[in-house]
């Protein structure tokens, strides 16, 4: 059986494991490492997963290991998983916002590599993730990167690595911009006199359904919008006050400013 360490065992190795467990792969196919021992011995518990405050103990003789550490943690680790890697050649994967695939043959080693980028809805299955991968990944670990993320959610492989600093702006930062803008929609209810719970409850679901329809339909997001706007009705009036405001370029420079992001995050792990 695939034997599959996740190096971090924070929120989005959290995700992923449940995904995995979710999903039928068995407990004890899965080894994860963090120094925190209270979040480590909880994804024992909750999993029933090995869990290990070394990371050579969870990577010795894994057939996939990923990365699930912040950018600024990958000097810190580099050294030790080098020397793992050079008595086993495993399928590298990396979620790390930013850090590029030639980074990581540099500190690891001449290895298969898959790049991707999740994002936080992986908990509950609905999550989307880019995936991005060398030449020295073999089409059995294609799918195999691919089974392991396709049990967080949707995957999409996106062949050109520049893109995946896209990714990141549009799929792995982009919930947060969706709970923004819940946020905004509750603050301005609340400020024309509605109570915070009815005005939340009113968001969020109206969220929830507007993402259904966009996935379900099979319609695209300009006739879905079409449909709700009656002429000259007050959507219409919200809409003309939205492009009054540049909401496109309000969310096109956001969008580029998560993607510069995320080539700054490797750039400063170039000077490590
Ligand atoms: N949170 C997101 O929305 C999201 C989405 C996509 C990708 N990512 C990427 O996933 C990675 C993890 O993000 P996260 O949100 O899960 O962060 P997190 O802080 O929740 O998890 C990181 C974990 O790494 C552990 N850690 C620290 N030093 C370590 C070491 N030397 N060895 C092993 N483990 C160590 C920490 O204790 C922590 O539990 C990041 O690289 C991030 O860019 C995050
Ligand atoms: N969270 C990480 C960050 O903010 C990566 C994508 C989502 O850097």
């Amino acid at each position: 059986m695939t034997r599959i360490a996740f190096i971090g065992g924070g929120n989005m190795a959290r995700s992923l494991i449940g995904g995995l467990i979710r999903t039928g792969v068995a407990a004890s196919s899965i080894a994860v490492s963090d120094p925190q021992a209270e979040g480590r011995q909880a994804l024992a518990r909750e999993f029933g997963v090995a869990a290990y405050a070394e990371n050579r103990l969870a990577a010795a003789d894994a057939e996939v290991v990923l990365l699930a550490v912040k950018p600024q943690i990958m000097p810190a680790i580099r050294e030790e998983l080098r020397e793992v890697f050079q008595r086993q050649r495993p399928l590298l994967i990396s979620i790390a916002a930013g850090v590029r695939i030639d980074q990581l043959e540099r500190w690891f080693g001449a290895l298969p590599i898959v790049r991707c980028m999740p994002n936080t809805p992986a908990l509950i299955g609905a999550g989307a993730t880019g995936l991005c991968a060398n030449a020295r990944v073999s089409p059995p670990q294609r799918a195999q990167a691919q089974h392991i993320l396709d049990a967080a959610g949707l995957t999409r492989w996106v062949d050109d690595e520049a893109l995946m600093d896209t990714v990141t702006g549009i799929a792995g930062s982009a919930p947060a911009y969706f709970f923004a803008l819940v946020e905004a929609l509750e603050d301005a209810a609340v400020a024309q006199g509605m109570d915070r719970d009815t005005a939340r409850a009113l968001a969020a679901q109206t969220c929830l359904g507007a993402g259904r329809m966009l996935t379900e339909s099979g319609e695209s997001p300009a006739e879905l919008r079409r449909r709700v706007t009656s002429p000259n009705g007050t959507t219409q009036a919200a809409l003309e006050s939205f492009a009054r405001d540049n909401l496109a370029g309000i969310v096109a420079h956001a969008v580029a400013a998560a993607t510069r992001r995320g080539g700054e995050l490797a750039a400063e792990l170039d000077k490590t």
